[in-house]
């Protein structure tokens, strides 16, 4: 999957929506976009299917959570899709990130890449509070994601979801090959208009704080201009990028 190019949530709700969505960019584009629930739902393997085929780059965003023999079997069937990217909930426990691992591998066609495998630490819709009082966690929110981490790590998986504003931490204490991929993506000009995000950042402050892919929906899919949105975020997580690198 390309770095360079922000992941764009597919979040629509009708097969209608999202057609009119992607018409907008030019023909042969090659975009990383980001299948959710609300679009496999409706759609499923067919749409996977056809996007990759169209040349773009999928993540397939299911977040399974489920006992290790059921998430083994799902993946080994996600991978014959020709997805760059999967993930699940690091709650799910060591047996099951493994098992998440085990299942990829032997349904990824031979001769292909495995997709990524990624794990969801805390959801960027995670508050301090809700760590605390619902999760009755003992540590805060910041060692709670820092911990899923870790344990990611271990289990052999190549990064996690979390939001920016925890990415420098992960990268300083598991490496610069341990991907961080961050939604929770907000213009300046729209930091107003987190929606249900509670921990968030600019493109820009994204990419200094170590994110490696970011992943952004509403700013793009909502905007007056999709098309003209996605370029601005493109150019700035760009720019602020190759400073982290200079
Ligand atoms: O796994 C994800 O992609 C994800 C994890 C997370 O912690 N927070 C989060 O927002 N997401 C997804 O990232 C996208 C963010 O969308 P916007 O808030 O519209 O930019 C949604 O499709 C979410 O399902």
């Amino acid at each position: 999957m390309n770095q360079q190019l922000p992941i764009i949530a597919l979040d629509f709700g009708t097969m209608e929506e999202l057609q009119a969505f992607l018409e907008l960019f030019p023909k042969g584009e090659t975009l990383n976009l980001k299948v959710g629930m609300e679009m496999f739902y409706l759609n499923g393997p067919e749409l996977v299917r056809e996007l990759v085929a169209a040349g773009h780059q999928i993540f397939l965003d299911l977040k399974l959570h489920d006992i290790p023999n059921t998430v083994k079997r799902s993946m080994t069937i996600l991978a014959q899709l020709g997805v760059a990217m999967v993930n699940v909930h690091a709650a799910g426990g060591t047996p099951m990130l493994q098992a998440a691992r085990e299942g990829l591998l032997a349904g990824t066609p031979a001769g292909a890449q495995p997709p990524l495998l990624i794990a969801v630490t805390q959801l960027t819709s995670t508050t301090e509070a809700l760590v605390a009082q619902e999760q009755l966690s003992r540590v805060n929110l910041a060692d709670s994601v820092a911990h899923y981490a870790q344990v990611t790590a271990e289990a052999g998986l190549d990064g996690v979801v979390c939001s920016p504003l925890e990415a420098g931490d992960i990268k300083s204490a598991l490496g610069r090959e341990f991907l961080t991929v961050t939604p929770g993506i907000r213009l300046a000009s729209n930091d107003v208009q987190a929606d249900d995000q509670h921990r968030i950042a600019t493109p820009a402050r994204a990419a200094a704080l170590g994110s490696d892919f970011i992943v952004v929906g509403r700013p793009i899919t909502l905007a007056a201009d999709p098309v003209a949105a996605y370029r601005q975020i493109s150019a700035e997580w760009q720019a602020a990028k190759a400073q982290t690198q200079a």
